[in-house]
Parts: structure tokens; C-alpha cells; sequence
């Protein structure tokens, strides 16, 4: 594919040249850069493998990026799918295990602009839905790539609303089948990833009718394309929804289904299942099966929504260091841009907020980690706050990274408008996590649901005797309160502690408030969801 533009390249002499100013500015940290690499890494010997997968890639043809703002949807598409399965490849002849550290590199070290992101996220469904002799089934067909498969939950005419999803499973205990069909045009399956072209499964998330009573949204697992020929199978209407804001190389799709059977055993169920005889048993409450959501959560502000705020203010405060614009005053020499307050004012709370995330998020992965094994094996006392915990830093993070993405763009003047910088793809990248996994203004509700019900229980068992704990994260709701600030000196604005307290004790006295206010609002006659969306 021909260039419509000569175009720097790295067989340019003086693209391979470090910039003078960008080395100056090198030599004069005031910390020891390695050590702070290794922190971010989590050790020095991550940092030593993911430099060693990064030069692995970096010097890969077949993984090159450098054609990708020239190419078409089309384009990015095929070629996300040809870098996917040469990363495979690669990890075949390195020995690299499935969800290893290293897939994780090499996918960040290509911007994630690899195909069938979504075939991962149904694995992690089958995995936390699925029983034991389904993963067994299921999980070494994905591994090998023999069915590829896309998580099928979003409609036409409802994303947010899970109680509102129209597609049903209605089960026939007279063949053991369920049967998934789409009753109405917004029942349509719409936005799955590798649903468009690849995909040969899908997890199809459904209403599941059984001994004629609904019983709310389950996961099955539905072929959609022929393994022969790739065809739609009988009773499936399937193809691409067509050029987005971004994520060209992923092909979102539709997908309708017309009285489609599937074996009883297609039902994933880890926590539900329908008996040969249409009863339904399960476990735990029905949102557990919106767990597949809560790790994507995770997941995604810790491997795509906070990397993306980083690479922005990488690029941007470079950019700040070479280019130089305008005078301080009259008699200088042109300034950095970087040297201009005003400049500084902008980038440099990004990268705090860069920073800030990177061990939020990271704290978050633990609590999950450590949370996740309970819940699958039926202990669900950490679930509510899970999901507290991702909803509303999954839109909070996806929120301040947007915007503050978007401040590192247009910090770069008119080349941050040059698709060259790669700050406008950026943009478009991260602003769409602000929609999916969840709308951010309903988690947003979500969290503040969690933390009234834990504010009001902490409030009830200071007046009795029994202090039932609260979740770890909410626990300074029982601090006593702070009278006034703790510091006694400048100094001591130099201790994180004192932040942590000072911080506690804000967000106390909001939740505090809104909480009341909503006790008032409710005291004087509104109903509850009309004073909890007016606090
Ligand atoms: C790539 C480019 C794409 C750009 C555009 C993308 C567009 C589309 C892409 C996608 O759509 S991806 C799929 C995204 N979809 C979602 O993430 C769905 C988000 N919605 C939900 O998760 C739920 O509907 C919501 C949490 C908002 C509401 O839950 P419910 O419908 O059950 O109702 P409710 O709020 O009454 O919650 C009932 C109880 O369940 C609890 N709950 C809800 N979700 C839970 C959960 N996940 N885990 C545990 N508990 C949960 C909730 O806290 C509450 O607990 P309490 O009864 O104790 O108060």
C-alpha cells in the first residue's frame, strides 16, 4: 500500500537522533528513572522482560504499525487479524502461556491494535460462568483458535439496562433444548466485538424462560457461522455495523436469531442450570451472572484506560520539550513551550493523574485478585463491593482519562490534530470507554447506592452493640471525625498519611450529606429513584 505522503522513517538519519533538548532534560531527573521503571513494572524483572518482548516486536515487520493511519476499515481490520495470529506465532515458538505476562507486552507494544479482543473476553466469561466440564469443553477450542468467539449482550435497543435485555432462551424439556430467538428489531444483537466477520460462537446473554416463569439474564453459548464455510447458520442474521469513532481494527457486529436450538448443556452454569425436567436451580443472586462485566472492569483500567492517559502525556510533554513558541519576555530567546506556566498548568497534573491511576488501578487488580477465587467457589460476600469498587472507578478513570487525554492533544497545537502524533487515535480510544462495560453516569449510581447502604449500616451499629465491619474500602466511615486538620506544620504536608485522613474525612462528610439529603428528599414525599438521580 502506497503512502499518499513521503513520510519520515527510521531509514531517515536524523529521525534516529535523539533530540538535543528531549537529552538534556534526561540528564537532569532528580530520581533514579530505573528504579522508578521497575516500580511501575511492579520489579526489575518485568522490566527486563517486557524490554525483551518490546524488542522482539519493535523489530517485527509483520507487527508494524507504521501504515495504520493510512488504511481503511477494511484495512485495519485485516491487519489486526494478520498481527493477532503472528503474535501467536511468536508465542508458540517462544513457549509464551496463555493470559502469560508477555502476551500482555507484546499486545501494549502494539497499542492493542491486534483482532479477536473480544474471543479473550468471552474465554473469561466461560471461565467465570461456565462449570468445570463446559471450561473443559470450550476453553481448548478457543485456546487453538478452532471456533472463535465474541460476548453477545448489548442490543439495539438496550445496553445499560440489563433488565430491559429482549432476547429469551425459552427451554423445551421435551428435547432438551433451549430455544434463543430475537422477538423484536431492538432484541437485535448490536456493538460485539469479532462479531462482524469472525466470529463462529457467541455468548449470547438471554432471558431465560424455564417452567414458564422469566428468570431474568443467563449466559449461552450459540454457534452463528459454519466451521466449513464460515456461512451464518440456519435461523442466524449476522454482519458489521460499520465505521466507528474508532477501534477500526475490531469488527463490531449484529446478530439476530430466529427460534435457534441449543443443548441444555450450552446454558453456562457455574451458579444456574436448568434440570432435563425445566427446573431452575441457582446460586447466589442474579447478578452474579454480570460477573464477566466486573472483570472486564478491572481489566480495562489497568491494560487500556489508564496506558492510554500515560502514552498522551508521554507524547505531550515532549512535544513541550523540542518545541519551542513565543518569548517569556521580550528580550529572550523563543521558550520551550514546557518553560510556559501555562503549559505546565495543563500536562503536569496529567502525568500526577497518570501516576495516580497506575496504583489505583494496580490496588484494585489485587483486591480482585483476592476476591475473585471466593466468588467463584460461591463465597459472594465481596461481590457487592467489587462491583462497587469497578463501576465507579471504571467511570471515574474513564472519565478524568478522556478529558485529560484530550488536554494532552490540544496541547500540541496543530500537531496534535495530525493523526501522525497519535494523540487523535488516543482520544477516540479511550473516550469510548467511557460508554462501554457500562454507561459511566448509571455506575456512577451504582457506587453511590453502595456507599449510602454502608454509610446508613455504619450509622445503625453505632447506635447499637453489634459493630458489623464494614467492607475495607469504606471503613472511614466509622472514623471518628476529625475536628480539625492534623497537621501542626508545613512538614507535614509531606506525608501521604495525612492526605489519606484528610481525604477520608471529605469524602465522609459528601456521603454524609447526600445520604441525608436523600433521607430528606424521601421524608417529604419523593420516591426513591426520583431523589437519588436529584442528590
Ligand atoms: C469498543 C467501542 C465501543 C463504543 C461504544 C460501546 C457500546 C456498547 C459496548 C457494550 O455495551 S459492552 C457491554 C456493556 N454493558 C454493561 O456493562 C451493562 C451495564 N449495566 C449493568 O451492569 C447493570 O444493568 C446495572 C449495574 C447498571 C444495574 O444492575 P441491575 O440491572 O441488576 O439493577 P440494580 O441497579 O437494581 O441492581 C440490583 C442489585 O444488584 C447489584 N449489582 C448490579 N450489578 C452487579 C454486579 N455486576 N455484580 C454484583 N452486584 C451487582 C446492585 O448493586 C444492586 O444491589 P442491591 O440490591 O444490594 O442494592
Amino acid at each position: 500500500m502506497g503512502s499518499p505522503v513521503h513520510r519520515v522513517s527510521l531509514g531517515d538519519t536524523w529521525s534516529r537522533q535523539v533530540n538535543p533538548d528531549i537529552e538534556r532534560e534526561r540528564n537532569i531527573q532528580s530520581f533514579n528513572v530505573e528504579r522508578l521503571t521497575n516500580i511501575l513494572d511492579g520489579r526489575a524483572e518485568n522490566t527486563a522482560l517486557r524490554r525483551k518482548v518490546e524488542s522482539i516486536i519493535h523489530s517485527d515487520p509483520k507487527c508494524s504499525l507504521k501504515d495504520n493511519y493510512f488504511m481503511t476499515q477494511n484495512e485495519c481490520y485485516e491487519a489486526a487479524i494478520q498481527r493477532k495470529f503472528h503474535i501467536q506465532t511468536i508465542a508458540k515458538c517462544l513457549g509464551w502461556s496463555e493470559n502469560s505476562p508477555e502476551f500482555f507486552y507484546a499486545y501494549r507494544a502494539v497499542s492493542g491494535e491486534v483482532a479477536l479482543t473480544i474471543h479473550s473476553i468471552f474465554l473469561q466469561a466461560l471461565r467465570s460462568l461456565g462449570s468445570e466440564e463446559q471450561i473443559a469443553k470450550w476453553a481448548p477450542l478457543c485456546n487453538n483458535f478452532q471456533i472463535i468467539t465474541t460476548y453477545a449482550q448489548t442490543e439495539l435497543g438496550h445496553g445499560t439496562y440489563l433488565q430491559g435485555l429482549e432476547t429469551e432462551a425459552t427451554y423445551d424439556a421435551a428435547t432438551q433444548e433451549f430455544v434463543v430467538h430475537s422477538p423484536t428489531m431492538t432484541a437485535t444483537k448490536w456493538w460485539p466485538g469479532d462479531l462482524g466477520r469472525s466470529a463462529t460462537h457467541a455468548l449470547v446473554q438471554a432471558q431465560l424462560i424455564c417452567s414458564g416463569a422469566r428468570q431474568g439474564m443467563h449466559a449461552f453459548i450459540v454457534p452463528i457461522r459454519s466451521l466449513e464455510d464460515h456461512t451464518p447458520l440456519p435461523g442466524i442474521t449476522v454482519g458489521d455495523i460499520g465505521p466507528k469513532m474508532g477501534f477500526d481494527c475490531t469488527d463490531h457486529g449484529f446478530l439476530r436469531l430466529d427460534h435457534v436450538r441449543i443443548p441444555r448443556d450450552n446454558m453456562l452454569s457455574r451458579f444456574a442450570q436448568v434440570l432435563p425436567d425445566g427446573t431452575y436451580l441457582k446460586l447466589g443472586k442474579l447478578q452474579i451472572n454480570y460477573l464477566s462485566m466486573v472483570i472486564t472492569r478491572v481489566n480495562l483500567l489497568w491494560g487500556e484506560v489508564t496506558p492510554i492517559l500515560q502514552k498522551a502525556c508521554v507524547i505531550a510533554i515532549r512535544y513541550s520539550v523540542i518545541r519551542r513558541q513565543s518569548c517569556l519576555r521580550p528580550s529572550d530567546p523563543e521558550a520551550k513551550v514546557l518553560d510556559h506556566q501555562t503549559q505546565q498548568q495543563k500536562l503536569f497534573p496529567q502525568l500526577a493523574t497518570a501516576y495516580a491511576f497506575h496504583f489505583l488501578t494496580s490496588n484494585l487488580l489485587e483486591f480482585f485478585h483476592s476476591s475473585y477465587d471466593a466468588i467463584l467457589n460461591k463465597d459472594f460476600s465481596l461481590l457487592p463491593e467489587l462491583h462497587a469498587l469497578s463501576s465507579g472507578l471504571k467511570a471515574m478513570a474513564s472519565d478524568l482519562c478522556s478529558w485529560g487525554t484530550e488536554l494532552c492533544r490540544k496541547a500540541c497545537g496543530g500537531h496534535g490534530y495530525s493523526k501522525l502524533s497519535g494523540l487523535p487515535s488516543l482520544v477516540a480510544r479511550v473516550t469510548a470507554a467511557c460508554t462501554y462495560e457500562g454507561d459511566n453516569t448509571v455506575l456512577y449510581l451504582q457506587m453511590a447506592g453502595f456507599l449510602e447502604k454502608n454509610y446508613l449500616q455504619a450509622q445503625a451499629s453505632q447506635d447499637s452493640t453489634s459493630q458489623r465491619s464494614l467492607p475495607q474500602s469504606v471503613a472511614y466511615l466509622t472514623a471518628a471525625d476529625l475536628a480539625k486538620c492534623p497537621a501542626q506544620k508545613a512538614a507535614d504536608f509531606l506525608h501521604p498519611q495525612l492526605y489519606t485522613k484528610a481525604w477520608a474525612h471529605v469524602a465522609a462528610r459528601l456521603i454524609k450529606d447526600s445520604a441525608h439529603h436523600l433521607q430528606t428528599l424521601m421524608q417529604s414525599g419523593a420516591d426513591r429513584h426520583t431523589a437519588i438521580t436529584s442528590v
